[in-house]
């Protein structure tokens, strides 16, 4: 027990969290949120001798009988798995029957109220007969604390999903998981984080399930490619991961407990009909085109994330992203920006769709992350909501300040417009602005010169 005390003595935050046996609808709640942390918690455990379930003295004189090691982790499986923002892996003191009594457990190990602690009463119930003993009781788990979050990021070696990887890692208390199939992903996105002890690259394409259980405190979905030359290419795996790849996810995150946010896209509005568009907009889209696969597979994703969280109660946002460009993203990407850049970098015409008059509305990376990973952290709306960069321009005008940027001279290609590609785009953008307190910083021609030095570097010129 001394060693107990002298471990929780050191603890730096403080969280109770009691979930209800009944029925198998357990539900967790925090008791003292004047002193319960934000962000995540991890506990260091130490199993015990023997499946004993004493009670400890409240004074600490008397030693406490931890559980089996097999037990402990049914407890923590439980409370992993309905805590969400909370990783456990704690010391696990005693058992008691009533949380009051653990309250005063609290008080009686004289624990400063300068440094609070991590402490879970919990309701258990094991399905294993070994333990019946164990049925409905709670147990008081103290813990050494502190602000370590876990991350998934899918999609994590993509364009937008890289420079997120790279911001999360940015924070020392945090670590990600990346999972990417690879298909649209660059090495040189991955690359740089691979030596980092709190990065963690899985290569799995997530149409599959997972072959493991990935435990997080938030699941990023990005995984899905986002150019059309791309999604277009292999459009039933493109169907499919939209929507099996996005149920995968779905289902993780209702079982462990993490807080679940979906990268939709403009793309739902299809060819608006409503211009600025508002997130209560419907959309216009065809759902049998080339570009189906794309927007209605986003249209799904988005339908299928809201039924988990009506139907599971699963913790979920929904952010609708409009035209980003940015480092991160391939020189084959075949979207507009990457085309322009590279086409004026290499002296080649700038290939023009259409007549060049259509709007898009394009808004820098860094930007955008601000904006989904402010949605991701707040609790007033699940979206879904836009964020994008409510400046429009048509191609000509973006082919333009990119050839001012590059001090390009290339001429202009003028090639057929694909089919069902939107005739202009721009976010409405006020939810974003009441919500999250989110506008873009970033001004195109600025964003460019961003973007044109990286793609320097990656072409070699
Ligand atoms: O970047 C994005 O956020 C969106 O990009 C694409 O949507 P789209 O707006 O069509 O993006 P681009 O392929 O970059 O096309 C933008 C406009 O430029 C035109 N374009 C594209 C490429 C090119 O070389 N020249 C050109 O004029 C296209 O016809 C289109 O009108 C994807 O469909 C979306 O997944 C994604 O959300």
């Amino acid at each position: 027990m001394a060693h107990l005390i002298g471990r929780t003595a050191r603890l730096s935050n403080c969280q109770r969290i009691i979930s209800n046996t009944a029925a198998g609808t357990r539900s967790a709640s925090t008791l003292s949120s004047a002193r319960a942390c934000t962000g995540g918690v991890s506990v260091a455990f130490h199993g015990g001798n023997g499946g004993s379930t004493t009670t400890g003295d409240a004074s600490g004189q008397r030693p406490f009988d931890a559980p089996t090691p097999r037990m402990v982790r049914s407890v923590v499986t439980d409370v992993t798995a309905r805590v969400a923002g909370m990783t456990i892996t704690g010391y696990l003191l005693s058992l008691f029957s009533d949380p009051d009594q653990a309250v005063s457990m609290v008080d009686c190990v004289h624990l400063p109220q300068s440094k609070p602690i991590v402490c879970l009463t919990l309701d258990i119930r094991l399905s294993e007969d070994e333990w019946p003993i164990l049925r409905s009781q709670r147990w008081l788990l103290f813990s050494e604390a502190s602000n370590i979050m876990k991350f998934l990021v899918t999609g994590g070696a993509g364009f937008i999903g890289s420079n997120l990887v790279t911001k999360l890692l940015s924070d020392p208390n945090n670590e990600v998981i990346c999972i990417d199939n690879m298909y649209c992903g660059l090495d040189s996105n991955v690359a740089p984080h691979l030596d980092n002890p709190r990065f963690k690259f899985i290569k799995h394409d997530i149409t599959e399930p997972l072959k493991e259980e990935i435990k997080v405190d938030r699941i990023y979905h990005l995984a899905a490619p986002a150019s059309p030359p791309f999604y277009q290419r292999n459009a039933i795996h493109t169907a499919k991961t939209m929507f099996l790849g996005t149920l995968h996810m779905l289902e993780l995150a209702t079982k462990t407990g993490a807080r679940f946010l979906l990268t939709s896209t403009s793309e739902v509005y299809g060819d608006p009909e409503v211009h600025p568009q508002k997130e209560s907009y419907w959309g216009n889209v065809n759902c049998n085109g080339i570009r189906s696969c794309y927007d209605e597979g986003k249209r799904i994703a988005e339908t299928l994330t809201f039924d988990f969280h009506r139907q599971h109660k699963t913790d979920v946002r929904i952010v609708r992203i409009f035209n980003t460009y940015g480092p991160g993203m391939r020189e084959d990407d075949g979207r507009v920006v990457p085309n322009f850049i590279r086409q004026a970098l290499e002296g080649k015409p700038l290939t023009v769709y259409g007549e060049g008059n259509q709007t898009r509305s394009f808004c820098f990376v860094q930007d955008t992350l601000a904006g989904i990973m402010s949605l991701m952290e707040q609790t007033e709306t699940l979206g879904p909501v836009n964020v994008g960069n409510p400046i429009e321009n048509t191609m000509l005008e973006l082919a333009e300040t990119i050839l001012k940027v590059t001090g390009g001279k290339s001429s202009l290609n003028f090639q057929p417009l694909p089919s069902d590609d939107p005739r202009k785009r721009k976010p409405d953008i006020t939810l974003a602005k009441q919500y999250l307190n989110w506008e873009p910083k970033v001004l195109l021609e600025d964003g460019l010169k961003v973007t044109v030095e990286y793609f320097k570097k990656r072409l070699n010129l």
